[in-house]
């Protein structure tokens, strides 16, 4: 066979030569059609894309004005934002598929620019240093191979002396070598930690921007398991860009170098040098063609994958922080069968992946050892059996060129040597840029995610949440509107900037779940210093979302909300809850919380106890973490305290004294409150009715009780929420 297609080859290159064409001309004029026509090849799917892409665009038109011939008349009134919701359902379809795709490289164009911010930076060293050593092993792949096609010469001419110098030669290259390839693993691992850093600062940074933490998981629903998506997936995804950095760059380097040295030690050869490299474009295109439209979508699978992993460990974490409370109650069964459930996902989508891997590997395997082998075979055959310039052999009968046949048959033993080393190298690094194919669908899903997640953690630190919301009614009394499915946040925060104004005001501002229930259509009341307030009401009321909403945790969708700033040096606000939190570290750093010891030096605070170092959360009991939490309250002085229900477990000998002190420091208290024995210490009363309605209302000095039944005639809008809200700020009592 690949006599036939020399043959063929030399006789269409001699009858062009005769017709006046030259050879080298008619060579590359093959080879860029070749190259032409596989760049047409490449493009042809993404210009497919983007002529289907430009026909849903029309498409989506001709949708929009069929589908309003059906539509009711709310829908009607507002085309436009039927048609926005179609393209953000279409986008977030889209989004839920990761893969080779435009998206995907915008995605990954937006991480490398975090990734690597400048021009001069630790990263593009590390980059320029390792391109370097992928170059030098290219470089001693190749003289390796040549030194080993040398070596072989040698064995067939029995030159002992050359022999032992060569393979002395090859040992001494073999500690550059080495080096060079540990160097590139060290230097793959610098990156992808590099890499990595860059990526948790910036993502830590969204992350603590405007209580995006709390936000992230409480008022918006598209990241699930932010900590698994913070730790894992940005370390899978940066090892995978630093590892596909050499497993791109390398085989580049190789084919092109390679390419280089097979070329001159054809036309050394004196054969043709077309043949080859023709055919094995023309194999290697199919084959890759054929690989790509069977290959599985593995950036999806992975995607999945991870998404199922971040699940199992949610489940784990949920145990490991609740272990007391599930041991009490016994509820083992039921967490083992969740934690049974969610591995046993883990464990289906990984099954899914390993099918599909298996029958698609085989294809590979079968492509690149099989097809390509032969195609190899051929390829180094082709200049021996085409070759013009060298005595051959066999046809070679006469006695005075005996000699040159044997330097004939050693030369050609020689370049076969060289030319199957190097065609070894550059199948190898074909290889691998076929598995790169691989590695990259799969970094696709690991960019969606963390790209997606560092999106996410932007809009919702600019106030930009999306939830799916189930709500009965949506335009429950006009307090709600909605854009896209989501609530507006049309409510105004004033911030007050004069610094004596210590004044909290809220003007009409309802009270509203993330969830889009109304606990409250609309508060309206002003708090000023010494004011100290007793908040009550039933469970579920909104005593506490009135917290979150003061403390900016919650968005406000309607009203005025005018909070003071910090001032002489205290916290405005500071809330403590039923269950304190403990953080990591000493006694002190637990009084001191949210402040650093550095923080309280500067605040002129020193002493030298409280140093023991010890996990508070397990070991205070729960009277003591309140405890904890008041001297928290006392070190940090500030202008309001907003206390839910933080005494609950301390007795109420202490609570008084408690009460008394904060008061003594001047600390305006809000308290949420169901004991009675707190009521003294106030002076007004704020009183929910569980149906919306509220009472606001100074306390009578010797108030010890909750508010008598007959009182409730003067709740404020205690109507259901299908109406327009009665209470307005004239309605509301003056204070
Ligand atoms: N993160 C949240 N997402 C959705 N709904 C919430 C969230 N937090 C609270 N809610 C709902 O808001 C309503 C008011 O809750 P809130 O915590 O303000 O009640 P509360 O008056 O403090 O009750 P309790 O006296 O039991 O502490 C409840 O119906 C609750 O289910």
């Amino acid at each position: 066979m690949p006599t036939v297609i020399s043959k063929f080859a030399r006789k269409s290159f001699d009858k062009l030569e005769e017709l006046g064409y030259s050879k080298v001309a008619v060579s590359k004029g093959l080879v860029s059609t070749a190259l032409l026509a596989y760049c047409l090849k490449l493009s042809y799917p993404y210009i497919k894309q983007q002529l289907s892409a430009n026909e849903t665009k029309c498409d989506n038109g001709q949708l929009n004005r069929n589908e309003n011939n059906n539509l009711t008349k709310a829908d009607v009134e507002d085309p436009e934002e039927k048609i926005e919701k179609i393209i953000i359902e279409k986008k977030q379809r889209r989004r839920k598929q990761p893969g080779l795709n435009l998206e995907f490289i915008l995605q990954l164009r937006t991480l490398i620019q975090i990734m690597v911010p400048r021009v001069l930076c630790e990263e593009t060293g590390l980059l320029a240093v390792h391109t370097l050593c992928l170059i030098s092993r290219t470089f001693l792949s190749i003289y390796v191979a040549a030194m080993e096609g040398a070596i072989v010469k040698y064995i067939v001419r029995k030159d002992v002396k050359n022999f032992v110098l060569m393979l002395l030669k090859w040992f001494g290259i073999a500690i550059p070598a080495t080096f060079i390839n540990s160097m590139i693993r060290y230097l793959e691992n610098k990156l992808a930690l590099a890499f990595r850093t860059r990526l948790v600062n910036h993502a830590y940074k969204l992350y603590f921007k405007n209580q995006t933490y709390y936000k992230v998981s409480n008022l918006d629903g598209r990241i699930e398991n932010a900590d698994h998506r913070l730790t894992d997936d940005i370390s899978t995804f940066s090892s995978s860009v630093a590892h596909l950095y050499s497993h791109l760059t390398k085989p580049c380097f190789d084919l092109m170098l390679i390419g280089i040295a097979m070329a001159r030690s054809s036309r050394k050869m004196k054969a043709n040098i077309v043949m080859g490299p023709a055919l094995a474009t023309i194999v290697i295109g199919t084959t890759a063609h054929i690989m790509r439209v069977v290959s599985p979508k593995f950036g999806q699978l992975v995607s999945e994958e991870a998404n199922r992993n971040g699940y199992l460990r949610h489940v784990h974490s949920k145990i490991i922080t609740n272990a007391e409370e599930i041991a009490f109650y016994g509820g083992h069964k039921v967490e083992h069968a969740q934690l049974q459930d969610a591995y046993s996902r883990l464990v289906n989508q990984m099954n899914s992946i390993f099918t599909q891997k298996l029958w698609f590997i085989m294809l590979e395997q079968f492509f690149m050892k099989y097809v390509w082998s032969g195609t190899g075979m051929v390829m180094v055959s082709l200049p021996i059996l085409t070759t013009t310039g060298l005595p051959n052999g066999p046809h070679d009968r006469s006695n005075t060129i005996r000699s040159n046949t044997e330097h004939g048959v050693s030369e050609r033993t020689q370049y076969f040597t060289t030319a199957r080393n190097l065609l070894l190298s550059g199948a190898d690094a074909i290889e691998r840029l076929m598995s790169s194919y691989k590695e990259i669908v799969a970094l696709a899903g690991y960019t969606s995610r963390v790209a997606g997640m560092l999106e996410v953690f932007d809009e919702v630190s600019r106030g930009v949440y999306q939830k799916t919301v189930i709500t009965a009614d949506r335009n429950v009394a006009g307090i709600l509107e909605f854009k896209n499915d989501q609530p507006i946040a049309k409510g105004m925060i004033v911030c007050s900037d004069n610094e004596s104004d210590m004044t909290i005001s809220l003007e009409n501002v309802p009270v509203v779940t993330p969830n889009c229930d109304i606990v409250v259509s609309s508060l309206t009341l002003t708090i000023m210093p010494g004011m100290h307030l007793l908040i009550t009401g039933p469970n579920g009321c909104g005593k506490s979302s009135l917290f979150r909403i003061l403390s900016g945790l919650w968005p406000i969708y309607g009203g005025t909300l005018c909070i003071p700033k910090p001032a002489q040096g205290k916290p405005c606000m500071f809330y403590i809850p039923q269950r304190p939190y403990m953080s990591c570290g000493s006694l002190r750093d637990q009084i001191i919380y949210p402040d650093t010891r550095k923080d309280m030096l500067n605040k002129n605070i020193t002493e030298d106890s409280f140093d023991e170092i010890r996990d508070w959360k397990d070991t205070l009991s729960g009277g003591e973490k309140q405890r904890m939490a008041m001297a928290r309250l006392f070190y940090h002085k500030p202008h309001y305290a907003l206390l839910d229900e933080c005494t609950s477990a301390v007795s109420v000998d202490v609570e008084s004294s408690i009460y008394e002190t904060a008061k003594s420091m001047g600390i305006t208290l809000l308290t949420i409150t169901h004991r009675p024995t707190l009521w003294k210490f106030h002076t007004h009363i704020l009183e929910f009715d569980g149906q919306g309605g509220w009472v606001f209302e100074p306390l009578a000095k010797d108030a010890k009780q909750k508010v008598p039944k007959s009182r409730q005639s003067v709740y404020q809008n205690h109507k259901p929420f299908t109406d327009a809200p009665e209470t307005s700020p004239s309605a509301a009592p003056a204070v």
